[in-house]
């Protein structure tokens, strides 16, 4: 069996908004491991966005643990976790876009520059990481300057620069065509093939073929 990488265990997430208590997810039980394209699909409104931010340990379960390589989060201080999501995990969030006025290149050097790592490696590092998925000639575009397709790619190259042991994408392929969308997901079961742990959510089931591992998300609720 492959190493598992994050595992929920019994994480809740719910929400207080005036008077009514939202459910966002239930108690739910998951391991996410290395090697893995984990595809979780559902409704909108289910749950799915929660499941993968509580993965990502952008927001904390109300109850329940998740615990991230051996370290149960509640553990870390706010700093060891900001050190823990920069180095550990790569994000392609639909709320993280690239930065407009940076290039390619620039964007996808921004996370090593943050974790202090030297300009001239980073360059090299974001270079290859830019290789990796195809966009060397397009390094010093600005992202206006480049398709809806191109532009996720980059966001693939900045999530990966770091060298994250997870990736974790949020709807990576919406607002494209279906074959910018394989190409998307071509490359993230690619990278699954490299060893990380990755998981998508998404509304499309014509993704579901290349999940290794097909997620159901419910009203809040897991169903494998
Ligand atoms: N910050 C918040 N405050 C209150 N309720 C929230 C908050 N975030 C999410 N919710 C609620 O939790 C539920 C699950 O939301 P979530 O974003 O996880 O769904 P989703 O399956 O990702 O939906 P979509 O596919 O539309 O993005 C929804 O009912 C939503 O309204």
């Amino acid at each position: 069996m492959s190493r598992i990488i994050a595992t929920l265990q019994q994480a809740t997430k719910r929400y207080q908004s005036g008077d009514t208590e939202i459910v966002a997810l239930q108690p739910t039980d998951l391991e996410v491991r290395a090697g893995e394209l984990m595809v979780i699909i559902g409704p909108s409104g289910s749950g799915k966005t929660t499941l993968l931010s509580l993965l990502g340990c952008v927001i904390y379960p109300t109850e329940g643990k998740v615990n991230i390589k051996g370290t149960y989060t509640s553990e870390l201080s706010e700093k060891q976790l900001a050190r823990l999501r920069l180095q550990e995990i790569g994000f392609v969030f639909q709320s993280i876009n690239l930065i407009a006025p940076l290039t390619s290149l620039e964007n996808v050097m921004l996370p090593l520059q943050l974790s202090k790592v030297k300009p001239a490696e980073a360059k090299a590092r974001a270079e290859a990481a830019l290789a990796s998925v195809n966009m060397t000639d397009r390094q010093k575009f600005m992202p206006k300057e480049l398709s809806g397709g191109q532009q996720q790619r980059v966001a693939i190259a900045r999530a990966l620069v770091t060298n994250p042991e997870m990736v974790l994408c949020d709807e990576p392929t919406a607002s494209l065509d279906i074959k910018s969308a394989e190409v998307i997901m071509e490359e993230l079961r690619e990278l699954a093939r490299q060893n990380k742990a990755v998981a998508v959510v998404t509304h499309d089931p014509r993704l579901e073929s290349f999940a290794d591992r097909l997620i159901r998300v419910e009203n809040g609720s897991v169903v494998e």
